[in-house]
């Protein structure tokens, strides 16, 4: 069940944005038609047409007030009967049934609609439209302009592809955006935005597999902020999510495209370092280590230092246990005195 204090979904308010330029394109387009049909004699068309302006409406309305599965019902009942009425009175060389389709196509749009119902929706007005060949062949009344026929039954084939092509494209877009919006929020920690332990495991796999294959060293390092327990207590829990944040931000700008770094608990972030021997990281950890110290914050007597356990990834190791050597490695570190960078023993 929906949760009454719930966020209005951004996609929702973009199909809603959508569909008001939709219906007032289709509301434009029926003024339009009361006039030719007032000009080609067909009064009763001109007054159909004047409730169909009056009908998109009250949709725009209703989805002005967030109501778009209703608006999105009344649009396509309004589409189907106005076809079929047209299809009647003037008969199918006009090209009105296609609007049909453009009907079927909105009630598709309607997600409170359940998928079945939608489908059988959509494929009863489908055959409505088949039936159209074979039951309004002969018109009811004739139209002085039938010379036009082709032209307008060319126009009106356009004129209804031209909103379902523009609708089904922009909801592809929507749907890719949402895509990689979704890959995002899986892959990566939403306070730091670096990788996430979960989606992390596979990449850092294949940086070491790429090493050993190119004979390259790799690294892996953990690193944990000092006293961060403290932290918390003494300035409050929003300046050590804004600290973790910074901190995040510190390793990323001295990382190459190639590393890998990940919030691997609270305030403990991993780095695989792909490249690197084990002197090239500690020399280029000594320059993170530095840089945050030096980091100033709006309490200037906030001052931060991190830890570091960096050991060499050997070939025929598994991630584990290079993983438990780092880690030894930063508890060393922490044991130092805290501030500083320790290398594994066995990874030189
Ligand atoms: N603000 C904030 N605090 C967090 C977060 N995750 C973990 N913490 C806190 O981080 C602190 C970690 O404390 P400890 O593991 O005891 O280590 P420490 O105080 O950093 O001490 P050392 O690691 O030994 O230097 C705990 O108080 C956690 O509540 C977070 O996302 N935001």
């Amino acid at each position: 069940m929906d949760h009454p204090h719930k966020q209005p979904n951004e996609v929702e308010q973009l199909k809603n944005q959508l569909l008001k330029q939709v219906a007032w394109y289709c509301m434009g387009l029926h003024a339009c038609l009361i006039i030719t049909f007032l000009y080609v004699g067909v009064e009763l068309l001109a007054i159909v047409n004047i409730m169909s302006v009056a009908t998109w409406w009250f949709g725009i309305k209703l989805l002005e007030r967030a109501q778009q599965s209703l608006a999105l019902r009344i649009f396509s009942l309004e589409v189907t009967i106005h076809s079929i009425l047209v299809c009647a009175i003037i008969g199918i060389d006009y090209g009105f049934q296609f609007y049909l389709w453009a009907a079927s196509c909105l009630l598709l749009l309607d997600t409170q609609l359940k998928l079945k119902q939608a489908v059988l929706w959509c494929t009863m007005i489908i055959i409505m439209f088949a039936c159209t060949y074979l039951v309004f062949e002969q018109p009811t009344q004739h139209i002085n302009y039938d010379q036009f026929a082709p032209y307008l039954h060319f126009l009106n084939v356009v004129v209804c592809g031209i909103p379902m092509i523009y609708t089904i494209g922009l909801i592809r877009e929507i749907t890719i955006g949402q895509q990689d919006e979704l890959e995002m929020l899986a892959a990566h920690d939403s306070l730091t935005h670096l990788f996430n332990r979960r989606y992390a495991h596979n990449l850092i796999q294949q940086a070491y597999r790429s090493c050993m294959n190119n004979q390259q060293p790799i690294c892996v390092v953990m690193a944990d902020i000092d006293h961060f327990k403290r932290v918390n207590d003494q300035y409050g829990h929003e300046q050590g999510d804004e600290i973790i944040e910074r901190v995040a931000q510190c390793l990323t700008q001295h990382l190459n495209n190639a590393d890998i770094a990940v919030r691997w608990g609270g305030e403990e972030f991993l780095l695989v370092l792909p490249g690197y021997s084990m002197l090239k990281a500690q020399k280029h950890l000594e320059i993170i280590r530095q840089a945050i110290e030096a980091m100033t914050f709006t309490n200037a007597a906030l001052q931060i230092t991190m830890s570091f356990g960096v050991a060499q990834w050997q070939a025929k190791c598994d991630f584990e246990t290079v993983l438990k050597q780092a880690d030894i490695a930063l508890y060393k570190s922490k044991h130092k005195g805290r501030n500083t960078i320790t290398s594994a023993p066995n990874s030189h």
